[in-house]
């Protein structure tokens, strides 16, 4: 086992392995295919995430293969939020956020061409809108028009200014006229403590989206005031012919549930039409649809549908709407059971803005297969899926797709993130794509095997409806029995409909090259695997799902080279959840654990988490926005939390908490502590300033990590 310091020189050196943030190609047309990139490393020394822009140039050197004749040096990027290219390729909009003099944030809109900034606009100090919203995946935008005169962006909205009750500068202002408009420019009474409901975790400061549109030669901007007042837009695109804007409107009334990881919201596909002053709703408004990207002639747009209600992911809808005929048609449907390793849906919470082929038929987007994350090829007039090949065997995912070239990234559980451009075959002859490596990727860890295992549940474990269900683990152990100390980390995923795919992780590799096996387990319930997959679990939370983590252990300490007195566990979320689960129901197996923001008591947290929908459906009870966690539901929820079983925990628990986290409140962590103190078990609380649900800030996750296995080796036998 390596010494603490060991590992400590070992986080050093992995967490400056930079990962691709974002990959597109210019649209200045030339001789060769130019690929702007952004990277991101840990910097353990600033403690923090550092950007840095790298741009390719790639030629073709026969049909399929480029070959790459020029990579530009790292240029580290300094508060870039947004960088957005106009579809010519002359002009580039940055948005730009900057500390003022008086420690103020100011974000500044700036208009390039190829050799000047054209405009640079001070857009706070305007006082038309809140701050412009950052990439979210949901309501952040920043879209040319097709005429390149206009950029829109979704900022929040402008309150009036609050004043006291007792201000004597507007004494003058009566109460009953503070909400007339002349008057709200001085501003409103008594709102100053009034609660702004915001979209929940990862969502700070995002209470009303309003779209926004700069004219980039005069600098002028205008709100869009026709939205409809119970909508949220995000995803907003311009409509054919800059004819007006096309969103995504989530509802926020009665009030606003957590949006982040969960694709079961109330959303509609809206356009708002500039001539008419109408905002229509394209697709069912109680539906939960969402992510309107237009072909390239503007003649349909796809977009995502999912169940609204329900669990928090599950398998999407694909679906194309037709402009002119003004109607939607299911392009792939929500898959049940797939056939063996045959397409299992489509998983995906956005589709890239560019993903159309020049063909106007085929889409490139990126999904789930079983436990790898997947690129597919989706014909949008035969339904054909195609999917297409991974460059190292394990993960690929699609950056941008333009002028049928595709840039994507790669990575396996011992290879990093490495980025490749293909070019996009003809209709039909999409698997034989090529990729060719746009830079060396950084060294392949020989000293780290992967493969993927496959779960059958045994005969008293098989779902009484979905009775043909297996599942997976992603399975990785040192390559050599010297370094290995025969230990394993059993790690379940959170969500609990997420998934462990076949990418570059890197606390993964850490254990992996500090000696340990890692099982990261895709019970039943993950996403990928078909709807009814996802849907087995429901009710089952607590049982089923612990069954499956439980059995995947034991079945792999049976086949490996696993000391069976030598395996921990840990996991986050509802992976921390299934952690406290498995410590109470197999009290005497795992010699150590973390939990990791875990639930603890569903019954507690459902009055304080973002998401209080899911504590209901994950319990399979039914929620509606006026449901009360009353009696019996509070005694359903209990049935189902690992709480119920702390008399019989004897392993060693560490809990690590964000303080800032609105999905899993601090408390139910606090919650375990104290029955474990009581019960003198050994348990350590970590709390973490400014983190969320996940602990990602680059000094929390690295000291996170020291201390997960610091944690894992003092109770392991040396
Ligand atoms: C009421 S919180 C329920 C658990 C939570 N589910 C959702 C929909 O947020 C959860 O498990 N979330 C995971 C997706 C999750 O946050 N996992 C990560 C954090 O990034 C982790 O800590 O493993």
């Amino acid at each position: 086992m390596k010494k603490v310091a060991e590992v400590v020189e070992l986080y050093r050196k992995l967490a400056r392995i930079p990962q691709p943030s974002w990959a597109r190609i210019s649209k200045s047309l030339g001789s060769c295919a130019v690929v702007n990139s952004v990277w991101t490393y840990r910097d353990l020394e600033r403690a923090d995430k550092v950007q840095f822009a790298k741009t390719y140039c790639a030629n073709k050197t026969s049909e399929a293969k480029y070959e790459v004749t020029f990579t530009s040096r790292p240029q580290e990027l300094a508060n870039e939020q947004w960088n957005v290219e106009s579809p010519s390729g002359n002009l580039r909009a940055i948005v730009r956020k900057i500390t003022g003099k008086k420690n103020e944030e100011k974000q500044f809109v700036e208009i390039w061409n190829g050799s000047q900034k054209l405009q640079n606009i001070d857009v706070l100090s305007l006082e038309k809108h809140g701050k412009i919203y950052d990439n979210d995946g949901y309501f952040g935008s920043v879209e040319w028009s097709h005429s390149e005169g206009h950029l829109l962006y979704v900022a929040e909205l402008k309150y009036p200014k609050a004043i006291s009750f007792f201000e004597k500068k507007h004494a003058d202002v009566k109460e009953d006229e503070t909400k007339k408009d002349e008057t709200k420019e001085k501003g409103v009474k008594g709102e100053e403590y009034v609660m702004k409901e915001e979209w929940g975790e990862g969502m700070v400061g995002k209470h009303h989206p309003v779209i926004c549109i700069l004219d980039v030669d005069t600098g002028d901007i205008r709100i869009l005031d026709n939205v409809p007042d119970h909508v949220s837009p995000g995803h907003v695109v311009w409509a054919p012919d800059d004819s007006g804007v096309v969103f995504t409107g989530w509802c926020h009334e009665p009030y606003r549930l957590g949006v982040i990881y969960c694709i079961n919201r109330q959303s509609a596909v809206y356009y708002l039409d500039f001539q008419k002053a109408t905002c229509e709703a394209l697709t069912d408004p109680d539906g939960a649809a969402r992510c309107p990207v237009f072909s390239p002639d503007d003649s349909s747009f796809v977009f995502l549908q999912s169940n609204r209600k329900g669990p928090h992911n599950h398998c999407s809808c694909l679906c194309k709407y037709d402009w002119q005929k003004k109607e939607s048609t299911v392009v792939c449907d929500i898959v049940g059971t797939p056939k063996q390793n045959g397409f299992p849906g489509v998983y995906e919470v956005t589709i890239p803005r560019d993903c159309w082929s020049t063909d106007n038929k085929r889409i490139v987007i990126g999904s789930l297969w079983r436990s790898q994350a997947v690129i597919l090829v989706i014909n949008t007039e035969t339904k054909a899926v195609i999917r297409l090949p991974s460059d190292c065997g394990g993960d690929i995912s699609v950056c941008h797709v333009w002028n049928d070239v595709i840039i994507a990234t790669c990575s396996a559980p011992n290879q990093p993130h490495y980025l490749v451009i293909g070019q996009l075959p003809a209709e039909g002859q999409e698997f034989n794509i090529q990729w060719s490596p746009l830079d060396s990727p950084s060294a392949l860890f020989g000293d780290i095997l992967w493969k993927i295992l496959v779960h059958r549940p045994t005969k008293e474990r098989i779902h009484p409806k979905y009775d043909t269900l297996d599942y997976e683990s992603v399975f990785i152990k040192p390559s050599n029995a010297e370094q290995s100390s025969r230990s394993l980390v059993v790690f379940p995923h959170g969500g609990p409909h997420s998934v462990f795919t076949t990418e570059f992780m890197l606390y993964a590799a850490l254990f992996c090259q500090s000696g340990f096996s890692v099982l990261m387990v895709n019970y039943r319930g993950s996403v990928g695997f078909g709807n009814d997959s996802v849907f087995s679990l429901l009710g089952n939370v607590g049982d089923q799902d612990v069954k499956d983590v439980q059995a995947a252990a034991e079945e792999v300490i049976s086949k490996e080279d696993i000391d069976p007195n030598k395996v921990v566990i840990w996991g986050g979320s509802h992976g921390g959840f299934l952690t406290a689960h498995l410590i109470g129901q197999y009290p005497s197996f795992y010699k150590a654990a973390v939990c990791r923001n875990p639930v603890i008591n569903i019954a507690s947290m459902s009055g304080s988490t973002d998401i209080c929908d899911w504590n209901f459906t994950e319990c399979g009870l039914e929620f509606e926005y006026k449901s009360l966690a009353d009696g019996n539901s509070m005694s359903i929820m209990w049935s189902k939390s690992p709480l119920q079983y702390v008399d019989k925990i004897q392993t060693p628990v560490m809990l690590m908490i964000g303080l800032d986290d609105r999905r899993v409140p601090p408390k139910q962590s606090y919650e375990l502590y104290k029955a474990l103190k009581a019960r003198k078990v050994p348990v350590r609380y970590i709390a973490y300033p400014d983190n969320g649900h996940p602990i990602v800030k680059v000094d929390s996750e690295a000291d996170a990590f020291i201390n997960i296995y610091k944690w894992f080796t003092d109770y392991l036998p040396q």
